[in-house]
């Protein structure tokens, strides 16, 4: 597939700003961010790239910080070799180890998760991922019945799955994400994770026990209802992908709707993982 790179410098105050413009692409499209020192290269499939919405899209942070972008064509781009340049394995605390296949395993950390990314978000390098990872630490998952929603590479089903959980089933409305899934499962040796492409109209109605939703704001608002009639009494739901402020607020109102409490979040610059209950 043909892609077009657009290389965005930015001259930002707040490093968190930048993430603003990267959370801004990923709503029209754009799938793929590489960060540099000054700014970052989005990425976008031929067929999707449309210049006049990205100029609106753009528009409300032109006033908030200076950046500029120029747009190159890039045929049949290689992503494993620009990944596997890129990709340095993370720890999280001391308990949690990412790596890919190339990188030699780390037997001290008591889970270690394959990651085979290609064109899959789900490294543990964006905070969202990493503050899940952590959150999902303090908490129990052993005989649960989970649902992982927008689960990119699948990495916090792995993790559920490494923490004992009985089943997950983990969803992606991106086939890349869904067949990045089952590969990565494989490559851990998990066999209880139930793979299913496609958005909330796929969610079983069987009940589970905790849901993890790693998206954005406005699509966890417009799931919240369906996450809410397939939560156990009791059960715990954990969401990122938005900001602090003012999504915290806006998410917890919705939620609350539905019968969902907010207990506690964390936060990393300006992103939050926010756990709720049932
Ligand atoms: C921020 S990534 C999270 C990936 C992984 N769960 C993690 O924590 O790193 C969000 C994922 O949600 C998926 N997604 C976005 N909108 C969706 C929708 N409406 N239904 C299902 N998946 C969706 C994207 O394809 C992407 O893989």
């Amino acid at each position: 597939m043909n892609y077009y790179e657009l290389l965005f410098t930015t001259i930002t105050t707040e490093d968190y700003q930048q993430d603003l413009l990267i959370n801004a692409l990923g709503e029209i499209g754009f799938d793929t961010f590489e960060e540099l020192e000054l700014g970052f290269k989005a990425y976008i499939p031929v067929d999707d790239f449309d210049e006049a919405k990205l100029i609106e899209q753009l528009l409300p942070y032109r006033d908030l910080f200076t950046f500029s972008y120029e747009v190159t064509l890039i045929p049949q781009k290689n992503w494993n070799e620009v990944w596997e340049s890129n990709f340095e394995p993370i720890e999280i605390g001391n308990e949690i180890y990412v790596r890919a296949t190339f990188h030699p395993a780390k037997p001290e950390f008591p889970y270690e998760i394959v990651i085979d990314p290609k064109m899959a978000f789900g490294t543990g390098h964006h905070q969202t991922t990493s503050m899940m990872l952590a959150m999902m630490l303090e908490n129990d998952y052993k005989a649960k019945n989970v649902l992982d929603m927008g689960c990119g590479t699948g990495i916090l089903a792995i993790m559920a799955s490494k923490l004992g959980a009985a089943q997950v089933t983990a969803i992606d409305y991106d086939p890349v994400c869904y067949e990045s899934t089952i590969e990565n499962s494989a490559l851990n040796q998990i066999d209880n994770i139930i793979p299913l492409c496609g958005s909330k109209e796929v969610i079983p109605d069987e009940q589970c026990d905790t849901i993890l939703a790693n998206i954005n704001r406005n699509i966890l608002i417009d799931q919240m209802e369906r996450y809410a009639e397939v939560l156990k009494t009791d059960g715990e739901i954990y969401f990122s992908g938005f900001y602090e402020t003012p999504d915290l607020d806006i998410i917890t109102d919705e939620a609350r709707k539905y019968g969902l409490k907010y207990i506690a979040h964390k936060k990393d610059k300006e992103w939050v993982a926010a756990k709720f209950v049932k």
